[in-house]
């Protein structure tokens, strides 16, 4: 009898900087954020120094993760410009950058696109309720603001993630709303790469405390989301969120495809570490799927980008299909 072939899970072999945590929003839900000018931007000093260490481990990805400063603040060039400096130092590294760090500006997301594989925004929710519970405080979370990125990016020819953040207080019927408008938008631009599907976990520092989203409702969005998005589009869960690791077998099983960015510290929920590579090889191998390192950007994107970034981008394609690369286990495990 011929052995079934192991479908293949892919992840992002990954590393995150934080250009600063402070924060002009106060999402009830965040662990993340620290108050405005009570926190040090990274500086590119401090930058190299955690990269170089980087240089000879198996990571591939720079997760650009920020907090953000006000869009009419005098400070808002300055953290852009920083943003790019550290994008432009990852790639100048060896690295593939990937800036995750709220809306941007039509000419910001233009500037950025120069030094980035691909690009990323949560959409999280539509339904503009949750501008009166947990976005109270949270003018970047407008869902016409998060839609417009969507737009734009697609406009700008970036290839983009994006995501639901479920369990902050919405419904079913909202999660049918906010997938099909990714749907949506994906028909006309074709630039949706992955959709994350992000649970709701509380962590230490939030400033409300809320109910986590059942495993039964997580199992809901995302059959559902195999329902509505197209099949050229990724489901991706975060393996970390979701326990016991068992369940990470049940979700692969409903259609999720990726685990996302894999790395030391998952800034956003520091509470629940990531189990590392190897562990979730094995996992994943005793149930019949093969776990692959993959890059932030999809291969049918790479025409996209500018020509100065498409060396490093072949470069990695080649190291990951040279049969010495080829499994994970032939790529040291970082260890930070
Ligand atoms: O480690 C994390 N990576 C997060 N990532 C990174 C993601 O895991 C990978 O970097 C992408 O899959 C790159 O293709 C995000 C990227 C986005 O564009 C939007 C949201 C997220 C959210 C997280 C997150 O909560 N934790
Ligand atoms: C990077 C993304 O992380 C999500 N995010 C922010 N706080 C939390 C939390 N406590 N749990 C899960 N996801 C969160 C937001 O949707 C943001 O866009
Ligand atoms: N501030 C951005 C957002 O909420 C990214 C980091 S969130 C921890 O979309
Ligand atoms: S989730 Fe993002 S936007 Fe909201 S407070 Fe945290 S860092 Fe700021």
């Amino acid at each position: 009898m011929a052995a079934i072939a192991p479908q293949t899970i892919t992840y992002s072999p990954a590393y995150t900087l934080v250009p600063t945590y402070e924060c002009f929003n106060r999402c009830t839900y965040c662990n993340f954020r620290h108050d405005p000018g009570k926190s040090e931007w990274l500086s590119i000093d401090q930058a190299r120094t955690r990269l170089r260490g980087l240089q000879s481990q198996a990571v591939i990805e720079i997760l650009i993760l920020s907090g953000e400063v006000h869009p009419k603040s005098l400070r808002r060039r300055a953290w852009v410009q920083r943003i790019y400096d550290l994008c432009a130092l990852a790639l100048e590294m060896g690295f593939l950058p990937h800036t995750n760090v709220g809306p941007l500006s039509f000419e910001e997301m233009l500037y950025l696109k120069q030094v980035n594989v691909s690009m990323g925004l949560m959409l999280e929710q539509l339904t503009p309720k949750l501008l009166k519970t947990v976005h109270r405080y949270a003018p970047s979370k407008r869902p016409a603001v998060r839609l417009q990125q969507l737009i734009w990016a697609g406009k700008l020819q970036i290839p983009f993630t994006t995501g639901l953040l479920l369990g902050i207080g919405e419904t079913e019927a909202d999660w049918w709303q906010t997938l099909s408008a990714i749907a949506h938008i994906h028909q006309q631009w074709g630039h949706i790469q992955e959709v994350i599907l992000q649970p709701h976990q509380t962590g230490r520092t939030q400033i409300e405390s809320r109910d986590q989203l059942s495993f039964e409702r997580f199992k809901t969005a995302i059959l559902m989301a195999h329902e509505i998005l197209p099949p050229d589009i990724t489901l991706q869960i975060p393996p970390n969120l979701v326990n016991p690791q068992a369940a990470l077998l049940t979700c692969l099983e409903l259609g999720a495809r990726d685990i996302g960015g894999i790395g030391p510290k998952d800034e956003v929920n520091p509470d629940y570490p990531h189990l590392q590579q190897p562990a979730l090889s094995r996992l994943l191998a005793a149930h019949g799927w093969q776990l692959k390192p993959r890059l932030p950007v999809y291969p049918q994107y790479d025409d996209w980008l500018s020509a100065h970034l498409r060396p490093a981008i072949n470069q990695w394609r080649q190291r990951l299909t040279n049969p010495a690369f080829a499994s994970v286990s032939a790529l040291s495990s970082p260890s930070y």
